[in-house]
């Protein structure tokens, strides 16, 4: 598997190196085309649906060859991986059913995956829970398994694929799923839990970048303001749903399609230089 990005001139990148120089027998499309290139194989945790599975599809879209979904549901995830691999028949991408808070099972699935891909050279680390409480009546139980999926489970994957990217001496991209709600206080919905859940991740993206680089390992976080997915359906959430497409000065809540040229930023040639940084994409909503 390459370790190093294959351009249309012949040469060759990696991740961290310097942008490739401007060659002239290269067309101006082409060279567009190679910036935003994704070589390699990648992991996507809570890949099963949502923002994970469109994330899948931009990967692929963007020319990972080997994919491997890392989530709980397998019912949830086959008609994603069906759909991804007829649309990309070249491509293969696998599914491992994982519990992101549980360090074996991580580890053995990593294992896994580097044994049929040979490589990881990208993770986005997507799988995460919601849930609204007041903070009088959430539960040490409440708290921990916030903490644990959305937190520890993204500590547990980053950790078990950076091992294997040094072991095989792999650059490569690590993205973690933080939000706004790690910068700012959702409202009207009460949810302390997963806002220090996601504020944590985006302490953690920082020091976790500032240690691996060293290895030519980025790692970068995304903060999505509302997103219309799963996670934020039903009929008792139309009240809110209207709340925060009022408070979004775009007037909207997003698509999880509208995630995805941060994802390929980070995780491609383009994004060489950017490392330890998150990126807010919420239609203006942490502006005020
Ligand atoms: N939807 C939004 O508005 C929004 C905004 C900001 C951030 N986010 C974050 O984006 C991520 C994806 O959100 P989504 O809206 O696609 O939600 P989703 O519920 O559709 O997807 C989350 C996925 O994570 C998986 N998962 C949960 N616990 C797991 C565990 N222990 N092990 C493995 N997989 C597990 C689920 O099975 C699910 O497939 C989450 O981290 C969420 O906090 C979402
Ligand atoms: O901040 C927006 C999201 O993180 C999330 O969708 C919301 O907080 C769920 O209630």
């Amino acid at each position: 598997m390459p370790r190093f990005m294959q351009l249309s001139d012949g040469s060759t990148t990696s991740k961290t190196s310097r942008p490739p120089p401007v060659s002239p027998g290269v067309s101006p499309a082409q060279r567009a085309a190679d910036r935003f290139a994704v070589n390699g194989n990648a992991v996507v945790t809570g890949g099963a649906g949502g923002i994970g599975a469109v994330a899948c599809r931009a990967l692929l879209e963007h020319g990972v060859q080997g994919l491997a979904i890392f989530d709980m549901y397998p019912d949830r995830a086959q008609p994603t991986l069906d759909k991804l691999q007829s649309e990309f028949p070249e491509a293969t991408a696998v599914f491992k059913r994982v519990d992101v808070t549980d360090a074996a099972s991580v580890d053995s699935a990593v294992e896994e995956v580097e044994g049929v891909f040979g490589s990881i050279e990208i993770l986005l680390c997507f799988a995460g829970i919601t849930g609204s409480i007041h903070a009088l009546e959430i539960t040490p139980e409440n708290w921990r398994r916030m903490l644990e999926i959305n937190t520890t489970g993204a500590f547990l994957c980053s950790q078990a694929v950076a091992r294997s990217m040094i072991k095989n001496g792999n650059k490569g991209s690590i993205v973690l799923m933080a939000s706004i709600s790690g910068h700012v206080t959702n409202y009207p919905q009460p949810h302390v839990h997963y806002n220090a859940s996601k504020a944590a991740l985006i302490s953690m993206k920082s020091s976790l970048a500032a240690e691996w680089a060293t290895y030519g390992i980025s790692v970068n976080s995304i903060s999505p303001g509302y997103m219309d997915t799963v996670l934020n359906e039903g009929s008792h959430l139309q009240s809110l749903r209207e709340a925060w497409a009022k408070r979004t000065p775009y007037g909207r809540m997003g698509h999880p399609d509208e995630l995805t040229g941060a994802i390929i930023l980070l995780v491609s040639n383009a994004g060489s230089y950017i490392t330890g940084a998150d990126i807010i994409v919420d239609g203006g909503l942490t502006v005020f």
